[in-house]
């Protein structure tokens, strides 16, 4: 297996002025379940897209298991990608769709492939344009799998779908990474849709990574300290605070520390893996809106 599934360095995506990603610089280990949040527009397609190669880079560089997004049928074939909305072709039935993927796939699993569909109750016979948007995205993620990619790439694929459809969805996705130890980087602006799924996190605003790691490294590090009211120099040190919040007496801190806070002033808690996001989304909308600092 490659060491590195992603590895970005300066990458960056312009069109014309307009800055769309930014100097990303990421090393996502292998065995991973990755997931991309940011608010809209915050460069999440971009990354995805140059990560397959239907975009190419500004500047800097991105490798992707060892080799050059879209470079060729081997890069290809190592990487399945399903893109925003799960687009599938309405005219083609489920068993069509299937049948394409057969013959454009030189490693696809039509056994999985046709296990998927039954298991998922689908009619092989119905036209893709008549199937609700949850079984559309089933049959896009479906199509992706059977390839038998080392690396799946999901763009958003449960934004359209109702909460019931979003289960089953991650549900699925869940039980064939763990059957095929697959790597996945999906994407989305829910943090909920993603905690219960991904073992790592990128976090990305304004066309730039925020933070990106392990979450179990990533919870092992970051804290909220609560105390007498202080500002930021006044915390104990090797701590970074990467959000506060003051009433007149209490200020309330998140923070990255590699060491253990042992400040007998202050209250420390862990954070939930949306309270480590938020704080960073949050970081980066005061970084451009100073009053809010010091409002709340
Ligand atoms: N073809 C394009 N031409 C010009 N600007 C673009 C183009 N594609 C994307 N952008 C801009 O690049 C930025 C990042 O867009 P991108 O689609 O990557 O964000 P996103 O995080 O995927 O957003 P969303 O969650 O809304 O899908 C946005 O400001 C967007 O307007």
């Amino acid at each position: 297996m490659t060491e590195v599934v992603l590895q970005a360095d300066g990458l960056t995506k312009r069109y014309g002025r307009r800055v769309a990603l930014a100097d990303c610089t990421l090393d996502i280990p292998p065995g991973r379940v990755v997931g991309l949040v940011g608010p809209n527009g915050a460069g999440k397609t971009t990354l995805l897209q140059l990560a397959v190669g239907m975009l190419t880079p500004t500047a800097g560089r991105i490798t992707v298991l060892g080799g050059r997004p879209g470079d060729g049928p081997a890069q290809l074939a190592k990487v399945g990608f399903v893109a925003q909305d799960a687009p599938t072709y309405a005219n083609l039935s489920v068993k069509d769709h299937l049948r394409f993927g057969a013959r454009t796939n030189p490693s696809w699993d039509q056994a999985l492939a046709d296990a998927r569909i039954a298991e998922l109750g689908l009619d092989p016979s119905q036209k893709a344009g008549r199937l609700s948007g949850g079984q559309r995205a089933q049959l896009a993620l479906t199509m992706a799998v059977a390839k038998r990619p080392e690396l799946l790439i999901l763009d958003e694929p449960v934004a359209s779908l109702d909460p019931i459809a979003r289960r089953e969805f991650m549900r699925g996705l869940m039980a064939h990474t763990a059957e095929h130890r697959s790597s996945v980087i999906l994407s989305s602006h829910l943090v909920s849709d993603l905690e219960r799924v991904c073992d790592y996190v990128i976090v990305l605003t304004d066309s730039r990574v925020r933070v990106a790691g392990d979450i179990d490294e990533l919870m092992g590090s970051h804290y909220r300290l609560t105390g007498a009211r202080r500002d930021a120099a006044d915390l104990p040190a090797g701590a970074e605070a990467i959000e506060h919040s003051h009433t007149e007496r209490q200020s309330t801190f998140i923070v990255r520390s590699l060491v253990p806070v042992e400040d007998p002033s202050l209250t420390v808690e862990q954070l939930t893996l949306e309270d480590l996001v938020l704080a960073y989304l949050s970081r980066s909308v005061a970084a451009h809106r100073p009053e809010l600092e010091t409002a709340r």
